[in-house]
């Protein structure tokens, strides 16, 4: 099987008010377009996963981070059958640590959510099988196949311990 395309994403924490908050973005345009997601997008050639995270953060909010404060947090894989060139594989990537302030691009509008009030409803319908376990502490290692509609998961194919 050839390999999938490769993207990242990152989710950005901080500490307010004695509560951890989230940073995400409506995404503005291509895939997933009005979806909230976490700053991320396409490994270029040549380019690690973390190196893909610290420039899309950039890009996508304008803020600073090293690869080194980086916490990998496992890996996910995107099936679409019915849209094969939409099937991805996903490095994911908590940071606490960067410099600068958010700003919106032509990607996406950034804001702060505390983790208990992440909008699932309005993101990937996968988020909410696994980012509440990432946003706890923890590491991901799934695999979400995509029916006809391209938005609704229907499965985790080969989902064995
Ligand atoms: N199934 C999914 N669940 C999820 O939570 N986020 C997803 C997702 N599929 C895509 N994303 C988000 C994460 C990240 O922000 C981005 C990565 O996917 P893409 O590479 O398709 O995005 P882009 O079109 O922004 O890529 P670039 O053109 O490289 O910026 O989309």
């Amino acid at each position: 099987m050839p390999l999938l395309p490769q993207v990242c994403v990152c989710y950005l924490l901080r500490e307010r008010g004695g509560r951890t908050e989230v940073l995400l973005g409506r995404k503005r345009h291509g895939l997933g377009e009005g979806k909230w997601v976490g700053p991320g997008g396409k490994l270029e050639p040549g380019e690690s996963p973390a190196d893909a995270a610290v420039r899309e953060v950039h890009e996508e909010t304008g803020l600073s981070v090293r690869a080194a404060d980086l916490e990998p947090r496992g890996l996910l894989t995107y099936l679409f059958p019915h849209r094969e060139a939409w099937s991805q594989e996903s490095s994911v990537f908590v940071c606490r640590s960067w410099s600068g302030e958010p700003e919106a691009s032509d990607e996406l509008d950034p804001e702060w959510f505390p983790v208990d009030e992440v909008p699932y409803e309005r993101m990937w319908h996968d988020a909410g099988f696994w980012l509440p376990g990432v946003l706890a502490g923890g590491s991901v290692r799934r695999t979400f196949a995509f029916g006809a509609d391209l938005s609704t998961v229907v499965a985790e194919p080969g989902d064995v311990a």
